[in-house]
């Protein structure tokens, strides 16, 4: 396997939440960082179509219609391995993501995981990766915060033997819920779990394609130990490290491939 050192943040407690798209500074840290990136990751993107969708808990985000599902920029720095060593399998997984600047709005460089899922290798490397860390952990829930919560989290849970449980945005689940409100950068969103989802005592990894602000992260932590269950730890595709999220679960562990 070949190998480089990487420093490898510790984790620290932050009160406060404001949600945001990691915008204009994400913007700037992929400029600095990838300086031999195609010239069309700083160019804005011309908007053919747009629609405007009403997102969970009020959000109205407008949305640019694109043609092509090609990468056209990519990430920007391959993140570490738990032992501070990357693994040769991260770049392959890094450069699959397509950062789609000015989405969904104007000065945020999103992280697309789309791309990613097209790329069959880089795929299964970002799933395999994540079964190595957690097969002999005594895990028996994995909780997937949606919507791409639910994308990595059943591959996850069904090779380390363990339940997966749906973390979902307010009034889709059917029966009993229990809830977490947490902040937006405007208002407060929810996430909610089927009551009976968990048992008191039970370990489980909490799985989401990126952590921002640490918000939804943190909802989904309490949700989990409200009812008794032991959170392992947290583990994200890709981290926005400025938005400084990883501070704000505290000494709760996050597992990041990216970032
Ligand atoms: O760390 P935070 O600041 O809380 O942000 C991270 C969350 O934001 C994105 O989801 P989003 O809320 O856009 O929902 P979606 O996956 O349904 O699009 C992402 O998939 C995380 O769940
Ligand atoms: N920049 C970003 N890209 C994708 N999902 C996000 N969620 C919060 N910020 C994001």
């Amino acid at each position: 396997m070949n190998t480089q050192k990487i420093f490898i943040s510790d984790v620290v407690t932050v009160k406060s939440h404001t949600f945001l798209y990691s915008g204009n500074f994400v913007n700037s840290l992929n400029l600095l960082l990838a300086p031999s990136l195609p010239s069309t990751c700083a160019k804005k993107r011309s908007i053919s179509a747009s629609t405007t969708r009403a997102a969970a808990g009020g959000r109205h985000f407008q949305t640019p219609t694109r043609i092509d599902l090609k990468p056209s920029c990519f990430s920007p720095m391959a993140a570490p391995t738990s032992d501070g060593l990357v693994d040769d399998r991260i770049a392959g997984i890094s450069s699959a993501i397509r950062v789609i600047p000015d989405f969904p709005k104007p000065g945020i460089m999103f992280q697309d995981i789309t791309t990613l899922l097209l790329d069959p290798v880089a795929f299964k490397n970002t799933i395999d990766l994540f079964v190595e860390r957690y097969k002999d952990k005594d895990i028996s829930v994995v909780a997937g915060v949606e919507a791409r919560g639910f994308i990595f989290g059943p591959p996850i849970a069904l090779a380390i033997g363990a339940k997966f449980v749906p973390m979902r945005k307010p009034n889709k689940l059917p029966g009993a819920v229990i809830s977490e409100e947490y902040s937006l950068e405007y208002g407060t969103d929810k996430i909610e779990m089927h009551v009976g989802a968990v048992q008191e005592g039970e370990r489980a990894l909490v799985i989401d394609d990126l952590i921002a602000t640490g918000g939804t992260l943190c909802a989904a932590i309490n949700l989990l130990e409200r009812v008794g269950v032991k959170v392992v730890e947290c583990a994200c595709v890709i981290e926005l490290p400025d938005l400084k999220g990883r501070e704000r679960l505290g000494d709760k562990p996050l597992f990041v491939l990216v970032s």
